[in-house]
């Protein structure tokens, strides 16, 4: 924390976009984590909701009593949009200069933050991204089927796009903030796919992207909103890219 501190000099400040859609058993958790894990970085956390019919949205309300509405914002939408809108929505109302972009679920550990805040700082790099397959990085707790989809997505990826990053579909990063709204106008993807569009896209466009280990555990509470119908758009999207870019 003294390491990071001394290269922050204060200036700096992080958004960080957390997209929820029945997440109410696990986002107090979440931000607990968060605010243990960061307690001398500028920090908001940007709630986008998609009217979770589980309540979600009091416990967000809830927190913003205890920590405060400047530190936790609550930026609903009416109804499942999507995963990769609720990031172009959430952007909207960032006021740091990096952005930070992960799950409600602790499938992203907040412990992780300071080691991208950190590999930033050190390399300079416009986009920092967590990543599952490298040594000190995993996954706990999938079934083998879906250890097999998150694989099978990245090595046809890889294959086809040779982007020069070793996670595409994990979705924890760190972005410059202009480098994401950047990034982000030229996306197209709405849901799952996004994440590894926004990096290819990151990647033809030259920008230095670098990575840090995480491991990755499967929630605990609630079930992941990852359907068929999402690999099959991650399927187009990819062929998308590949005839696009
Ligand atoms: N606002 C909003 N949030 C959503 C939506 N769909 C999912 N979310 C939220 O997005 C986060 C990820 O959703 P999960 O359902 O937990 O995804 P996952 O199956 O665990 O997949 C994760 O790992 C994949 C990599 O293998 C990633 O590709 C994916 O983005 C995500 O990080 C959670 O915080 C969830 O509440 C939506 O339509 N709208
Ligand atoms: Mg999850």
């Amino acid at each position: 924390m003294e390491e990071q501190r001394k290269h922050n000099d204060g200036k700096n400040k992080y958004s960080i976009i957390v997209p929820t859609y029945n997440e109410r058993l696990n986002i107090a958790l979440l931000v607990y984590l968060v605010f243990k894990h960061l307690p001398d970085v500028d920090f908001e956390m940007i709630i986008v909701d998609d009217g979770s019919p589980d309540g979600t949205q009091d416990v967000v309300k809830k927190l913003q009593e205890v920590y405060g509405e400047d530190r936790i914002l609550l930026r609903a939408r009416p109804k499942k949009l999507g995963l990769g809108t609720a990031y172009v929505h959430g952007l909207k109302h960032c006021s740091g200069n990096y952005v930070v972009i992960m799950d409600a679920d602790l499938s992203h550990h907040p412990k992780y933050l300071p080691s991208f805040i950190k590999k930033q700082m050190e390399t300079g790099a416009s986009i920092v991204t967590g990543t599952r397959y490298v040594k000190g990085g995993g996954v706990h707790g999938w079934t083998l089927m879906r250890k097999l989809t998150s694989r099978g997505a990245n090595v046809l990826a890889q294959t086809l796009l040779w982007p020069g990053v070793s996670d595409l579909t994990g979705s924890f990063r760190l972005y410059r903030k202009s480098v994401l709204e950047d990034v982000i106008s030229s996306c197209v993807s709405k849901g799952y796919v996004f994440q590894m569009e926004m990096i290819v896209r990151a990647s033809r466009k030259g920008y230095h992207i670098e990575e840090v280990p995480i491991t990755f555990v499967d929630r605990v509470y609630g079930t992941s909103k990852l359907g068929g119908s999402e690999i099959v758009e991650y399927l187009k999207g990819l062929m998308y890219l590949l005839v696009t870019t």
